[in-house]
């Protein structure tokens, strides 16, 4: 039965697009991260741009690439294939070059890394859990970078109400976001930009923590009062000095006296 490439037709109203491709796509993945092999499970986006002269994109070669990258990894145990999200970023729009036409990709990798902490007080071992999500984008011109961003849960403890009630304040989570927009080829461990930002609260949180550890963390909140400015701020000169990048630096208050939040933003 023949295949009718519906693609391939001139489509009525000829528009460029920039971005059409595959999002929401879940899958598995094995990354050699500094020699030790760990599984993701992230939620994939992959786009390639469609000249106005196509009416649409063979979709299915995408996923191929994503899955053809995944089984190449399995296979070779992954040893030297993938030693970070963006390196398997790359690696399928590298596959992805061999099975569609296109002048421009991107590959998003939305996942959670886990990272092993030591508690404050009792230095008990806690697996800290991180939102990131890696971008890799091959520009019109041929040239790639990378986005890198991490979300990382802290606290602030409130320096206003602290100096106007006798040292007593409100406390509330904060989510911190940074974003490093750079060359491919830049060296930004996505576990240095979840340092920056988890060091700029009050205080880190702690899936675990014995009543030794609780007392360092409350302890540690009045002694580091911040406004969300203030982690705002400290997130991104930290960042600056750090990273070559464009950054960008989103905080949020989830403010434990308002039924609503306060946020601080800034970017180069
Ligand atoms: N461009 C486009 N494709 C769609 C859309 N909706 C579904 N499809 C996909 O069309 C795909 C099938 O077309 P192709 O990927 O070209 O499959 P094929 O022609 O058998 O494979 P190739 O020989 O590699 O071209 C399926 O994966 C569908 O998901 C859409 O809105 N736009
Ligand atoms: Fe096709």
């Amino acid at each position: 039965m023949p295949i009718f490439e519906t693609q391939e037709e001139t489509p009525k109203i000829r528009e460029r697009l920039h971005r059409v491709g595959i999002t929401n796509l879940r899958t598995v993945a094995k990354i050699n991260w500094k020699g030790k092999v760990y599984t993701f499970l992230p939620i994939f986006e992959i786009t390639i741009d469609v000249p106005e002269e196509k009416k649409g994109i063979h979709m299915s070669r995408l996923v191929e690439s994503i899955t053809e990258a995944m089984s190449e990894a399995v296979e070779e145990e992954v040893l030297e294939a993938h030693t970070s999200l963006e390196e398997l970023g790359k690696c399928i729009i590298k596959r992805l070059e061999g099975k569609h036409p296109h002048k421009r990709a991107e590959v998003w990798i939305k996942t959670q890394l886990v990272i092993p902490r030591e508690t404050p007080a009792s230095k008990r071992l806690s697996y800290e859990p991180y939102d990131v999500e890696v971008g890799v984008i091959k520009n019109y011109d041929g040239s790639f970078e990378k986005v890198l961003r991490v979300k990382v849960i802290g606290n602030t403890a409130c320096p206003h109400a602290m100096a106007n009630n006798n040292g007593k304040t409100h406390i509330q989570r904060a989510v911190g976001e940074l974003e490093v927009r750079a060359p491919f080829n830049e060296e930004i461990p996505l576990e240095d930009m979840i340092d920056v930002v988890e060091s700029s609260f009050s205080h880190p949180t702690y899936t675990l923590l014995k009543t030794v550890d609780e007392n360092a963390v409350v302890q540690g909140m009045h002694a580091n009062p911040k406004f969300v400015e203030d982690v705002a701020r400290e997130v991104f000169s930290k960042a600056k000095e750090r990273f070559k990048g464009k950054i960008h630096v989103r905080v949020i208050s989830n403010e434990s006296i308002h039924k609503h939040d306060v946020i601080a933003e800034t970017w180069s």
